[in-house]
């Protein structure tokens, strides 16, 4: 049985994961935290995520269970991972972390505890999403230096504060990787007044940001006469909660090292 405490606990997600775990039959719900000198310490975690009494207070420090979890879940953001990080590194504990919108340096970071301890690091943990990444490798090797232009498509509701989203920009890191190309060079993130026509070798973002979208990812591979879409539509947070409470059933018999979901349900 591994035990699995959720930080952000209150969140979209953390609300959503709490519901993940009590329908797994091998996990069980071991903490949830809430920011320090939040109003909801204290709270019933089942009645924060609306199922229902669990007994499970949330508390509003790591410290006040550390004794009580083996893997965390962390859907927060960048500098409350990373502190969530040094704290799990610490004190022998796993992490399955989801949060995204992390800048160069904060990845460099994060990298950087590969060493120290076990972790499921992966913008998005949809079985879906992941096989889609193996898709988009095929389609890029066959398209991309055939005169194909690409572009990154992505929508998600109005709450979202990072863009592109995690996963739009792994799907772009993917299909640069594929062709020899670096997204550093090749991704154009922005088109606005006279900026010219496209290069045949970038490949283009676009956000949108709309009601309660839960999350859309579409790449489009277009030449004169045809165009190629793979999208990938998520309709509930569900589907990301189960994908993370896999992972942390799965890093929990892992030694030291950075994973990602492709690893998890076998696709690397
Ligand atoms: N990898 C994946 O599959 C997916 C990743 N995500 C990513 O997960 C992240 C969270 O998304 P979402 O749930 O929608 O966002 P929310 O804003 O709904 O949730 C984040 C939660 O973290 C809490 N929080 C902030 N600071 C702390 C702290 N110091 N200690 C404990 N809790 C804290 C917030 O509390 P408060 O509200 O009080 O500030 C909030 O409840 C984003 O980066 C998003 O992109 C989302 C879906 C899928
Ligand atoms: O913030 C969200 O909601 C989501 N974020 C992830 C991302 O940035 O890719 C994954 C998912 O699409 C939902």
């Amino acid at each position: 049985m591994t035990r699995i405490a959720i930080v952000g606990v209150a969140g979209r997600m953390g609300r959503t994961l709490v519901n993940a775990v009590q329908q797994d039959a091998e996990a069980t719900l071991a903490g949830g935290i809430v920011e320090p000198g939040s109003s909801l310490a204290g709270a019933d975690i089942g009645e924060l995520a609306g199922i229902g009494k669990l007994g499970v207070a949330a508390a509003d420090s790591l410290a006040a269970i550390v004794d009580d979890f083996d893997v965390l879940i962390d859907f927060t953001a960048p500098q409350v991972t990373l502190a969530n990080l040094a704290f799990c590194a610490d004190h022998g504990k796993r992490i399955v972390i989801g949060t995204t919108g992390l800048s160069d340096d904060e990845l460099a970071e994060l990298d950087g505890y590969g060493e120290r301890l076990a972790m499921v690091f992966a913008p998005n943990m949809s079985v879906g999403v992941n096989l889609t990444l193996k898709l988009l490798e095929t389609a890029a090797k066959a398209l991309g230096d055939e005169g194909y232009d690409i572009e990154v498509i992505e929508s998600h509701h109005r709450h979202k504060v990072d863009a592109p989203s995690g996963t739009a920009l792994k799907m772009g890191e993917v299909v640069a990787e594929s062709l020899g190309r670096s997204l550093k060079e090749h991704g154009v993130f922005e088109r606005v007044g006279q900026c010219g026509p496209r290069s045949a070798e970038e490949i283009g973002f676009a956000t949108v940001r709309a009601g309660d979208i839960v999350g859309e990812h579409t790449v489009m591979f277009a030449t004169e006469g045809e165009r190629i879409e793979i999208t990938h539509k998520a309709s509930s947070r569900m589907t990301f909660a189960k994908g993370a409470v896999r992972a942390a059933r799965w890093v929990a018999a892992r030694d030291k090292g950075r994973y990602d979901m492709q690893d998890v349900i076998g696709l690397a």
